[in-house]
């Protein structure tokens, strides 16, 4: 008897746990929105897309390229996908007109995302980058207010951009002769040189990379070569300094919040890892120093019109000003001047390179773009190639050359460095005749159809008004050949017979848009216009096999070639 009231107790017990189990695992399930298309296996487990996407980035280490991939599996402009365990569904969408409009004509509905919050936040936690967009979002960037302006541009970055370019040149004038027409990889140079620039306008002093590996080459008499000339060739690296290495530690970890589902607590174990801790306390205590540098340059100048050098300057007297203005006292040795200083730094290195790399390979891809580009810069600085020697910065700068700035469009569209752009809706909003909840994170691919492969049919009566009235003022690429590389697409010719670049021609968002559009556009410009020109001069990139001109990628800040050899001979 006692043993079957025990077995009724354990039966009811069992029966309640096994009740509670299955109505936690119907809440965890995902709910999907109602009207956007979906996986519908994914549904039905509490782990969603999540081991489809972890597959994907596996095997291919790319992960927007996944997101892309939904709507064409599911033949869908706007999808939605389930990688946040116990979190509202995330939405994808596929379409050029509907990016722009968001980003540039609804950004009372939509505004900086939680997946770029949590992705970046533990990385930069005082940089406004993460923030939603509002008082503090606003002060913390105007911090960085002088940085784009024609005084920082043109006296501070631009010096350190040439020379920067200019080791670069020699670097691979000794590369060239000791790799005797084998290919070798570009990317780590490239890297190196952007980071030198980056780091150099940051904070005034010299991060010299190049320079160390071009000492190492000069002393190297010869290198190993295979008899096949289309191996390439490994050259001997230069150690890379601590303060390097703890600068692309901090970098690389940004993957860690990218590939985790669960981004936070991710970066709560790694940033544990003592090796990784160390690189994060060795980055602090660098901006800590050129902050002090800064400090004592500007001594006890009441004004706080001190000389400035760097960016770090601008940014400390324009926090001596602000604080003058809000009678406070100003904040010295702040985190949020180090994170908008290390924020400059990340933003502009990372993406100006990747952007730099894609180049690399579309010009080796595409002789005939590059012969007509080389062409294209020797006309517009005739004094500089009768003469021989190398065009002037001023000569980069101040010359018209609407193929040069196709190309560079050209380059950004079919790279897409920015794979997406994210936002989160403010406010319960519809789009594409879908209603969202306030809070839908929303992913506007720019790798995909629209950009760069033919756009899915869209009803226009589903769009925004402000979609709708903005139809005409962007082209739409031709879907025969927008998967092709091809500078001439951006040309057209003015009512004098003149070729200018028309920047409407057809969408490219790179940049992103609106009032968070990318703070950095024309640094990233004055750099690609300074390192193509001089490598473009200088070098012709010559044909690398197949086996090394793959389009894979790896997502990590940006969407980055796994490969990026080069072959040169003298231009
Ligand atoms: C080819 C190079 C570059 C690309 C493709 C690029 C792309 C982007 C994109 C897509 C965004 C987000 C825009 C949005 O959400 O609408 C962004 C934001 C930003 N970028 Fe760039 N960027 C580049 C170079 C740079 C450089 C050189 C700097 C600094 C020197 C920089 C600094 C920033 C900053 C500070 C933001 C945050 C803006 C905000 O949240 O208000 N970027 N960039």
């Amino acid at each position: 008897m006692t043993f079957s009231i025990f077995s009724s107790s354990t039966a009811i017990i069992v029966s309640i746990v096994v009740a509670i189990l299955a109505i936690l695992y119907r809440a965890a399930l995902p709910k999907p929105i109602p009207g956007i298309p979906y996986n519908y296996a994914s549904s039905r487990s509490i782990f969603g897309d999540i081991p489809s996407m972890v597959k994907w980035k596996r095997d291919t280490r790319e992960t927007f390229t996944w997101m892309t991939e939904q709507c064409n599996k599911l033949n869908a402009p706007m999808v939605q996908i389930f990688v946040k365990p116990f979190s509202a569904p995330w939405v994808i969408v596929v379409d050029a007109r509907e990016c722009q409009d968001v980003l540039t004509r609804r950004s009372k509905e939509f505004d900086r995302s939680s997946f770029t919050t949590d992705v970046v936040q533990p990385i930069l936690r005082e940089h406004h980058f993460p923030f939603p967009s509002g008082p503090k979002q606003r002060a913390h960037r105007a911090l960085l207010s002088d940085l784009m302006t024609p005084a920082f541009l043109n006296e501070v970055a631009a010096p350190q951009l040439y020379s920067a370019t200019l080791e670069l040149l020699q670097l691979w004038r000794r590369k060239m002769v000791l790799a005797n027409n084998h290919p070798f990889p570009a990317e780590e140079d490239v890297a190196n040189a952007a980071l030198d620039t980056i780091w150099a306008a940051a904070v005034g002093s010299e991060a010299g990379t190049t320079r160390s590996q071009l000492d190492l080459l000069t002393q190297c008499s010869k290198v190993e070569l295979a008899d096949n000339p289309d191996l390439p060739v490994s050259f001997p690296q230069a150690p890379t300094s601590d303060d390097v290495v703890s600068i692309r530690t901090v970098i690389d970890s940004m993957e860690i919040g990218l590939a985790s589902p669960l981004p936070g607590l991710s970066y709560f174990f790694y940033l544990k890892i003592p090796r990784i801790r160390r690189a994060f306390n060795r980055k602090d205590l660098m901006l800590s120093n050129a902050l002090k540098d800064s400090r004592d340059r500007l001594g006890n100048s009441e004004s706080g019109n001190f000389p400035v050098k760097s960016a770090m300057d601008y940014v400390l007297r324009r926090e001596i000003h602000q604080a003058r203005k809000e009678g406070r006292p100003p904040r010295l040795d702040a985190t949020v001047l180090k994170d908008e200083l290390f924020g400059f730094l990340l933003a502009g290195h990372e993406t100006t390179s990747t952007t730099l790399m894609w180049g690399l390979k579309f010009l080796t891809d595409h002789q005939d773009v590059q012969s007509t580009l080389r062409e294209a810069i020797r006309d517009a600085m005739p004094d500089a190639a009768a003469e021989g020697r190398q065009p002037t910065y001023s000569e980069i700068t101040d010359s018209k050359m609407p193929y040069f700035n196709a190309v560079v469009e050209e380059i950004l569209r079919c790279g897409g460095t920015a794979a997406t752009h994210a936002r989160k809706s403010l406010v319960a909003t519809d789009l594409l005749g879908v209603h969202l909840s306030k809070g839908t994170n929303v992913l506007f691919m720019t790798n995909g159809p629209s950009f760069v492969s033919p756009p899915m049919p869209i009803d226009e009566r589903l769009r925004s008004q402000s979609c709708q009235e903005a139809k005409d003022k962007i082209g739409e690429w031709d879907p025969l050949d927008m998967a092709q590389f091809n500078p001439d697409r951006w040309l057209k010719t003015d009512s004098d017979g003149r070729i200018e670049i028309d920047m409407q021609a057809g969408p490219n968002t790179q940049f992103g848009g609106g009032a968070r559009g990318c703070f950095g556009k024309k640094f990233a410009y004055l750099e690609m216009r300074t390192v193509l020109t001089i490598i473009v001069w200088n070098f012709k990139f010559l044909p690398v096999p197949a086996e090394l001109s793959s389009y894979s990628a790896v997502d990590s800040v940006a969407h980055a070639p796994q490969q990026c050899y080069v072959r040169l001979a003298p231009a």
